[in-house]
């Protein structure tokens, strides 16, 4: 089984992903992974840390000469800004007389709303939040897009699948038709600063995030993963937790400041009448297709054989400039929450991670489907499985 984790905190010395169960033979090398980061550092709106902070990325194990060994892959990227918080951060123990950086590591007692921060103090009793928000950062996303970037060669490799998202709204402000990418377009919507795939709802997205920034808040916003060439019959029926909109709905709402998911039309489908809701099908050059695809290619938990489409909902960013009210956990005093900085709107970012995430679920039920242990046998289960397929439609 395809399985993967992460470790690491916002201002440790790297962030380490573990990828376990992947085949050998999947073409994939350090600067695939530094071109995928990358991605996720973009984004009109972001802050100050992107710009100062780079990931230096480095594949531990698992990988030789470019292609995947079948053992578990292990990716390390580098913090450049550890030195700085080298004493805050030390695993090991710190004598107090030589910590010279006294401000740094200063016990933050004024949890911030929206954060994990005042659960996490209680849940672990600490009195300082910096532990709980260490490891509760978003800095962690950037482990899941190194490890997604495997899991994406895999699937372009094994399968010919391909992952792409963009962002719908943000603030509210977006398209009235987004329209749906095709893989194609992912050069373009990455060179948009929101990563919109439409130029009008581009533009009123920088408006809205310009506006926010000027009042001392933040926004969050809609992100769409949509993923091409997927055959019918990935995921199951069989049992909850085995669906594939289960198993996304999961992974996608395991991303910080995500709440909610739709699949397809999701909520919209809910507002129609079973006629104009489904996908109703039609003879195709290939068997059948589908005369729509609201249902966003999943049907009883099971890919159906259109474009997977996906939608994550993200929170308004929490650090909020015109700081929220708290109560300062030392004194039990009303106070204003911990305002460092903050990205305005890290929508188009989350869009990256999202793809990530989607990619490492369908690669997890692509094998479970498909199996083996280099990509030549996956490939071949792929072409039985197909050609069965083709055969069944044949009249
Ligand atoms: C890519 C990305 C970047 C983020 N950047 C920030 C940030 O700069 N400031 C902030 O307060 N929250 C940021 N967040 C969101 C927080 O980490 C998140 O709100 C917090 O973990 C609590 O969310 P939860 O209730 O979903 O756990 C970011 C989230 C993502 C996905
Ligand atoms: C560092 C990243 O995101 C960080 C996620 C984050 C948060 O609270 O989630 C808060 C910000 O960090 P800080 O509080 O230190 O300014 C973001 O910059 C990153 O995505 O690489």
């Amino acid at each position: 089984m395809l399985r993967w984790t992460t470790a690491g905190e916002s201002h440790g010395p790297a962030l380490v992903a573990m990828l376990e169960g992947m085949v050998a033979g999947v073409e994939v090398t350090t600067e695939d992974i530094a071109g995928e980061l990358g991605r996720r550092r973009l984004g009109y709106g972001r802050g100050a840390r992107m710009k100062f902070e780079a990931d230096q990325v480095t594949i531990l194990g698992g990988v030789r000469h470019g292609e995947t060994l079948g053992g578990p892959v292990a990716i390390q990227i580098g913090n450049t800004e550890w030195p700085k918080w080298e004493q805050v951060m030390s695993a090991d123990p710190i004598d107090p007389a030589e910590l010279t950086d006294q401000a740094r590591n200063a016990p933050l007692t004024r949890p911030r709303p929206g954060h994990a921060d005042y659960s996490g103090m209680l849940k672990y009793g600490f009195d300082d939040a910096r532990p709980v928000l260490e490891r509760a950062s978003a800095r962690e996303t950037a482990a899941r897009v190194a490890a997604g970037t495997v899991a994406r060669a895999f699937l372009r490799q094994a399968l010919g699948v391909e992952v792409v998202s963009h962002v719908v709204e943000i603030g509210g402000a977006g398209a009235e038709e987004p329209g749906v990418p095709a893989y194609d377009d992912r050069d373009r919507i990455d060179a948009s600063p929101v990563r919109a795939l439409d130029k009008a709802g581009e533009e009123a997205m920088v408006a809205e995030i310009d506006a926010a920034k000027k009042q001392g808040d933040t926004l969050g916003g809609v992100v769409e993963v949509v993923v091409s060439g997927l055959p019918v019959g990935i995921g199951s029926f069989t049992a909850g937790a085995d669906r594939l909109d289960s198993r996304l709905a999961g992974a996608l709402m395991g991303i910080q400041a995500i709440k909610g998911v739709e699949i397809g039309d999701g909520f919209e489908t809910a507002r129609r009448r079973g006629s104009l809701a489904h996908d109703e099908m039609v003879p195709g050059v290939d068997g059948i297709v589908r005369s729509t695809n609201r249902a966003g290619g999943l049907e009883g938990g099971m890919t159906n054989g259109e474009p997977l489409r996906v939608r994550a909902a993200m929170k308004p960013i929490s650090t909020v400039p015109r700081a929220l009210k708290t109560i300062d956990m030392a004194s039990g005093e009303e106070a204003v929450a911990i305002h460092q900085r903050s990205d305005v709107c890290a929508v188009p970012a989350a869009g990256v991670v999202a793809e990530s995430m989607v990619a490492l679920v369908v690669a997890q039920a692509a094998l479970e489907k498909f199996g083996g242990d280099s990509l030549p046998e996956t490939r071949r289960n792929v072409e039985g499985y197909l050609s069965a397929v083709r055969e069944r439609l044949e009249h």
